[in-house]
């Protein structure tokens, strides 16, 4: 029986989960995609959370036990029952019968925090951006769409902080690649929605050769860096690149993945594709970022490898 290739997307509230999520579900083709979000898998609701006074991203608030017991099914190709809570209500809805494509993305707070679900993945992101950009991030999503005010958002990301400290920041530990997306000059504003990424490649999973990149010359050295560090006291390659690149300049770095993957040739064409890299910007306005288009490239790439490797 064939299996589908999982990829987790871990990181803290409003890290950026959903967003790189989506476009990698479009990337890969939706129809091929199951998305879940572990966020389902939490324990107490909204009103039980204040009550107790337990957090969101504590383990106890969560049934880890089931999650990893179901990402264990998928893996294997089989449905679960999957559980449901709505961030409108803050309750649970009635569990949804869950089939798995080809394709299973599951992203959240918890995901790489048992063994046996880190096993379950090909692929593992974890997403860490500056935390003042993700407070923002969370204030505007929170204020906008959960329907809580600015000084709740800020109140409760205090009260997060440690919880954040010993639940979700370890987990960057197990991940394949991590993914920040940073202002360049730590000035949001000045920014304009043009952010940079910065890759940590861990050596846990084979990265495309990048290394010609430091050979190309013509500013390509300023707007595109590879170079060599410790991650968690590992060490482990940094691609990054900036906000201000040129498309001639994020093309060759494309040819790299393209030419080492065919399958990438299609989605790597940006005619085809118009929607590669596209994120509303703080203003609301929709911009295509070249970071978020090579990180969503990179990350493609790996599933598509797993297929191969695979089958
Ligand atoms: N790469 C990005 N570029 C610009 N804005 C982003 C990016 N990623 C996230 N954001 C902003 O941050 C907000 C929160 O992101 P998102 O919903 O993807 O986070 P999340 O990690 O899924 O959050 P949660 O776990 O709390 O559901 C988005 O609504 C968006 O405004
Ligand atoms: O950390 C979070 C991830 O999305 C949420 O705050 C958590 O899931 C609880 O949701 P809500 O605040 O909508 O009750």
């Amino acid at each position: 029986m064939s299996r589908p290739i999982i990829l987790g997307i871990v990181g803290d509230s409003a890290a950026g989960k959903t967003t790189l999520t989506k476009g990698i579900a479009q990337v890969l083709g939706p129809e091929n995609v199951t998305v879940i979000c572990t966020d389902d898998y939490h324990k107490y609701d909204r009103k039980q959370r204040a009550e107790i006074g337990i957090t969101a991203i504590h383990r106890d608030c969560n049934y880890l036990d089931i999650m990893q017991q179901h990402l264990s099914q998928l893996r294997i190709g089989l449905p679960i029952l999957k559980p449901v809570y709505s961030h409108t209500t803050g309750t649970f809805e009635p569990p949804v019968y869950i089939k798995p494509n080809k394709f299973v993305i599951i992203e959240g707070l918890l995901g790489y925090s048992t063994r046996i679900a880190r096993e379950s993945y090909d692929v593992k992101v974890y997403l860490a951006p500056p935390e003042s950009l993700r407070a923002t991030w969370k204030v505007k999503r929170d204020t906008q769409k959960r329907g809580y005010t600015e000084e709740q958002v800020l109140e409760e990301l205090k009260k997060r902080e440690p919880d954040s400290e010993e639940f979700i920041r370890p987990q960057r530990q197990w991940s394949d690649i991590v993914v920040s997306f940073y202002p360049p000059n730590d000035d949001l504003e000045q920014a304009n929605g043009h952010l940079n990424v910065r890759l940590v490649l861990r050596p846990t999973i084979p990265h495309p050769d990048f290394t010609q990149i430091i050979n190309y010359g013509n500013g390509m050295e300023s707007a595109i860096r590879l170079g060599l560090d410790r991650d968690m006291g590992k060490p482990v390659d940094v691609l990054e690149v900036d906000g201000h690149a040129t498309l001639e300049q994020v093309n060759k770095l494309e040819q790299i993945l393209c030419s080492d993957m065919p399958h990438l040739k299609n989605i790597c064409d940006r005619e085809g594709n118009p929607e590669l890299g596209k994120v509303a910007s703080t203003t609301g306005e929709t911009i295509q970022s070249y970071p978020l288009a090579i990180t969503q490239l990179l990350i493609t790439y790996h599933m598509l490898k797993a297929t191969q490797i695979y089958s």
